[in-house]
Order: structure tokens, then sequence, then C-alpha cells
């Protein structure tokens, strides 16, 4: 079997659906990175991979990745107790009223924001939203932060999530970019533990701060930082989708008025949606910890096992015209635990699944109707989302100019639509 390495750098998304689509049973094999893999998709390959007792997660996320995405010995790289208990972390700081104030945070900055907005002044949708959610989750989370500071934490941040897939410049940025902030956060850390600094019981920086992991130590300022950062670079990665949804409500403007309207329910339906039809995490990586099958396909022991999150998410077989945005199909549609992965799947309590998706949804629920509310244009611009990119980007990062009255208008635009895998 051929390395397909080059290939995944190049075909980016569409990579493993291609692939998968070769084999009639929906299971690719393969190899990457010099290993063994074994590439899979569907609610049966979900609960496949999220059994411990076939993958696990030690040894199979590459350095690369943890450089600049995870960080190094983070929650993502644990199996077993050790996980669980680092995972309680998590858990706890996302707790139902925790989400909720981090959505007041955050919707207050997206006010100050927006009322900044000068009529004709070019914004860029995606660094707004970064700096709107840096602020509010700094907020929140109990990490001071200077207003000078916003817009190069925002950066950093967004830096991180922007490098770990590829070896390029932007790699060697989000090396940087972590480095900066997992000292900054230790120090934070640091003074909050000798009582320099004060923060909120219950704050993020408060739970990181005191957790105990499996082994009952605190967790060293260093790995402390990495987990800190663990809940403050994913929230401000919601930047995406916001740029996203700039995207969705321009090429499809009839969702607008239903937004502003203050319709909850389409509200949410249309977040899911978002979530589900524009890429972001390609796919999740384990090993094999046995021998296993799966549909009849053999899966040999210490292979790689890659979970398609963009082939499932855009799987005719479980959504109808999958290349088309239709928030409605998520309003007569319950959600299965295997079925919707653009964050992991099964139980975020026992498993790896994302601990911030209610936030996330929340996070996102809010700001979608404050952008369907805020009154702009769209310039021309370049608006293709290539599927080459990891992760996808609006060329332009969409680029609004605020009006004064209720004008939106849509202007011509020229970009290649999301397009079909393959
Ligand atoms: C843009 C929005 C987000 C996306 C697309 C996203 C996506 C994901 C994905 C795909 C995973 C991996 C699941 C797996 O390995 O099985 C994950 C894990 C994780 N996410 Fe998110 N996430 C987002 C927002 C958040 C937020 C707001 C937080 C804040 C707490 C967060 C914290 C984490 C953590 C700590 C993990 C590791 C969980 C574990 O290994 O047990 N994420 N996320």
């Amino acid at each position: 079997m051929l390395d397909e390495t080059a290939r995944l750098l190049v075909h980016g998304y569409s990579w493993l659906p291609a692939l998968r689509r070769d084999n009639g049973t929906g299971v690719a094999h393969t190899r990457v990175m010099g290993q063994r893999a074994v590439g899979l998709s569907g609610p049966d390959a979900v609960r496949f991979f999220y059994d411990e007792d076939h993958v696990q997660r030690r040894t199979a996320i590459p350095g690369l990745v943890q450089s600049t995405l995870f960080g190094h010995h983070a929650v993502h790289t644990l199996d077993g107790a050790a996980h669980r208990k680092r995972k309680g972390l998590f858990l706890q700081a996302m707790t139902r009223p925790d989400v909720a104030d981090l959505v007041d945070h955050t919707a207050a900055a997206w006010d100050d924001a927006v009322t900044a907005w000068r009529p004709g002044q070019r914004v860029v949708l995606f660094d707004q939203a970064a700096r709107v959610l840096t602020r509010g989750v700094c907020r929140w989370a109990g990490v001071p932060l200077a207003d000078a500071d916003t817009a190069p934490v925002a950066r950093d941040l967004t830096a991180m999530v922007d490098g770990f897939a590829t070896l390029g410049p932007r790699h060697w940025r989000a090396r940087r970019a972590r480095a900066r902030r997992e000292a900054w956060l230790a120090d934070v850390l640091r003074r909050v533990r000798e009582g320099r600094l004060e923060t909120r019981p219950g704050s993020a920086v408060d739970v990181v701060a005191r957790h105990r992991d499996a082994d009952g130590e605190p967790l060293e300022p260093r790995l402390a930082a990495v987990e800190l950062l663990n809940v403050v670079r994913p929230t401000a990665a919601v930047a995406w989708f916001v740029m996203f949804a700039g995207h969705a409500l321009h090429r499809w403007p009839e969702h607008r008025e239903r937004l502003r309207g203050g319709d909850r329910a389409f509200a949410e339906a249309f977040v899911h949606e978002l979530r589900r039809f524009y890429p972001f995490a390609p796919f999740l990586g384990g090993r094999a910890v046995r021998d296993l099958h799966l549909r009849g396909e053999a899966i040999p022991r210490g292979s790689l096992v890659l979970l398609d999150v963009f082939g499932q998410n855009h799987d005719g077989d479980l959504w109808g015209d999958p290349y088309a945005f239709r928030p409605q199909r998520f309003l007569d549609r319950p959600i299965g635990a295997f079925e919707l992965i653009p964050q992991g799947g099964g139980d975020p309590v026992t498993n790896h699944r994302c601990p911030g998706e209610p936030a996330t949804i929340a996070l996102l629920r809010t700001l979608v109707v404050r952008l369907a509310d805020a009154d702009y244009a769209v310039p021309s611009q370049d608006l293709t989302i290539s599927l080459r990119r990891i992760p996808a980007m609006v060329r332009s990062r969409f680029v609004i100019t605020p009006t004064e009255g209720r004008t939106a208008e849509r202007t011509d635009w020229s970009e290649q639509a999301v397009t079909p895998a393959g």
C-alpha cells in the first residue's frame, strides 16, 4: 500500500471520503505518515470508534498536532481512568449556568463591537468574531485581558487552530503562538495558586488551578496552561462558524428574516446545519488496541483508525441532499449521539466527544441571530472555500461594510460553493 500523506495534504477534506468510496463497505485501507490506517464513517463506525476496548488515543495524535492545536500531554491524548479524571475538569468548567455566563459575556462583547462600527468601514467578520469571542471567554474564564491585548491574543488563539494541518508558514506561526500563550497562562495560574491574583470560584482558571489528576497531584504549571488553553482556544475558534454564518446568510438570504424574528428553534437548526455543512474537523484519529473487524473488514492491531467526520456530515444516506444548506432538516429531526459529529460523537462524559459542544451551540445561536440582525452590505470579494485547505476558510475571511439602516443587500458574488467531496 502506498503512503497517502502527500495526497491527504493535497486533497484535504475530500481525501478520505474518496478513498472510502473506492471500497463497497465504506471502509478504506491505506497508509499515512508511514503507518497502516483504516478510514471509516457511519453511525456504527462512530459507536465502534468511541469504544475504548477498540480504539485508544495514546500514541495516535501526531506531534505536529500536539505542538499546535492541543498542546502536549493534553486530555485529547489520554485514555481510561486518567482521561475521565482530566475530562472532569472541562465538564465542571462547562456546566449549564457557566455556559449561560459565557454567552452573556460574549454577547456583550459583540454588542460593544457593533456599536463601534461606522458606516462604510471594512470589517473582517472572522477577525471581528475572534476578538469578540476572545474577550468573552477571557472575562468568563477569569483570565485578565487588557483591551489592547485582545487583538494579539485572538490572533494567537486562531493561529493555533489554523496551523495544525500544514507544514508551511501557518504551522510555524501556530507553534510560536502556542509557546507564547502557554507561557502567558502558566503565569496567570501561578499567580492564582500563590494568591497573587483573585479569581471567581468556579471559573475555568479556578477549576484548572485546583484540579488534581488521577495521581492526586495538581497539574504542573505548563500542563495546567495547556488545559486552560484547551478551554480558551476552541472558544475563540467558534469564529470559524461565525464567518461561515456570514457566508450562509449571504448565499441563502432567505434565512435572515426568520433568524431576526426570534424563532429559537430555527436558530438552533441553523446552527446545526452550519456545523454539518461547513468543513472544519476533517477526521479524528485513534489506534486499534487489538485485531478488530468492522463490516467484515479487518483492522489490524496498532493501525491508525480514522473517523471520517467530513464524510459522515455529508453522507447522503444520513442527510438527504447533503450539499444543500437546509436548516429545516433539523427542525423535525432528533439528533442521535452517533450521527451529527462535527464535535465528535457518543457521550462526552465517558469518551472524547467535545465538552464544549453545548457552549458552541449556545454561542452560535446568540451570535448568528445578532449577525442576522446587523445592518451591513457584502462588498465584492473572493468567497471561495477550498476543500483543500484544512481548516477551511472563506478566502476573504468574509468582509462586510456596516450600513446605516436595514439595507443589507445581496451583492454579486462569484465564489465556488462548497463542492461535493471527490
Ligand atoms: C468551533 C467549535 C468547536 C469544534 C468544531 C470542536 C470540535 C471538537 C472535536 C472534533 C473534538 C474531538 C473529539 C474526539 O476526539 O473524539 C473536540 C474535543 C475537545 N473540545 Fe471541542 N470543538 C469546539 C469547541 C470547543 C469549545 C468551546 C471547547 C471549550 C471547552 C472545546 C473543548 C474541547 C476539548 C477539551 C476536547 C477534548 C475532549 C477529550 O479528549 O475528551 N471545544 N472538539
